[in-house]
């Protein structure tokens, strides 16, 4: 018996929640509904407010206004019926106790736990059972509070900045056993600075910036928002520089050496104003925005705004 609601209800339900730290506010009226079996990311530049909207969703903060939500239930609630599986960036490890009695503790308080064995042999740390959890390099740390996050079987798995400090083949590892935890279902709402993750791994992303929710969509659809469009050619004699800066809709220009690398928000324009230069492009190629350019041009675009 749990006391959550049945799952009809969102996974995650944020209505209008704030949250201040003094003058600062950090989660601006933030409205949001996770579903089951989503894998969402949570992008933002430094002080966007990510790890306080985790903090809330995990009821170690409570808001200052609007209603926070897991399961039909508050945070707190949800928890307690190990719905929830969490692995936070400042999480610290107990000191003089190895990982295999540190996991064996988190299953054993778990209310639907796993096997301790399975749950090592998944995060990829039977190996290092033995060993002291002080011990332990930043990468096999971060295993370590994984282990941690999964040491039962939660609805909900949320992961702030997971992968800092793991190394390629870890990462890859790591985001396979987090995939199929997806697959059986579950939610995970990960925070990332790594914004190829978050194109990778995630079905939704959203984009936080100061506080509130810029963006909200699939990888595709971030990047179409975003409107930009590449562009790159070779030149085969000399452009005016100056002439080619001047043209509309261009919003970066690099001329680097016989390639030009440009963005723009109208792409045929700015190719026909091209050959209007009198150049013709060699090897002209025009594509979308990755997610990285999408974001730092649609959070660059709300600064610009907000100034
Ligand atoms: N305990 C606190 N006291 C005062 N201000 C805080 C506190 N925690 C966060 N802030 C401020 O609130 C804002 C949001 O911070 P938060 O840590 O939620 O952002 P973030 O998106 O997780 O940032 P980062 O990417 O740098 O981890 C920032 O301006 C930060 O300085």
């Amino acid at each position: 018996m749990t006391t959550t609601a049945p799952t009809t209800a969102p996974v995650v339900g944020f209505d209008q929640v704030s949250k201040s730290y003094g003058e600062v506010r950090a989660v601006d009226g933030l409205t949001l509904a996770l579903h089951p079996g989503e894998t969402v990311a949570l992008l933002g530049p430094n002080g966007a407010g990510k790890s306080t909207t985790l903090d809330l969703l995990l009821g170690l903060r409570q808001p200052d206004s609007g209603t926070v939500r897991v399961l039909g239930a508050s945070p707190r609630e949800a928890i307690v019926a190990g719905r929830v599986g969490a692995m936070l960036q400042s999480g610290g490890l107990m000191d003089e106790v190895t990982v295999g009695e540190l996991v064996g503790l988190a299953c054993s308080l778990h209310p639907r736990p796993y096997q301790p064995s399975d749950v090592l042999a998944r995060a990829g740390v039977a190996q290092i059972a033995g060993r002291k959890v002080d011990k332990l390099s930043g990468g096999q740390a971060q295993r370590v509070r994984f282990a941690l996050a999964t040491a039962g079987d939660s609805d909900l798995i949320v992961l702030d900045e997971p992968t800092t400090g793991m190394d390629v083949t870890t990462r890859q590892g790591f985001w396979a056993t987090m995939r199929e935890q997806a697959d059986q279902g579950r939610t995970v709402l990960f925070a990332t600075h790594y914004l190829e993750e978050a194109d990778a791994i995630a079905d939704r992303v959203l984009v936080l910036h100061r506080g509130r929710l810029l963006a909200d969509g699939t990888a595709a659809e971030i990047k179409a928002k975003a409107g930009a469009r590449r562009i790159s050619f070779d030149l085969e004699g000399e452009i005016d520089e100056a002439a080619l800066r001047a043209l509309p809709f261009l919003t970066t220009v690099d001329v680097s050496g016989q390639t030009v690398r440009i963005q723009s928000s109208d792409a045929d324009a700015t190719v026909h104003a091209v050959y209007g230069l009198g150049v013709y492009p060699r090897n002209l190629e025009v594509a979308g925005l990755g997610l990285e350019q999408a974001f730092v041009a649609i959070t660059a675009a709300e600064e610009a705004k907000t100034k």
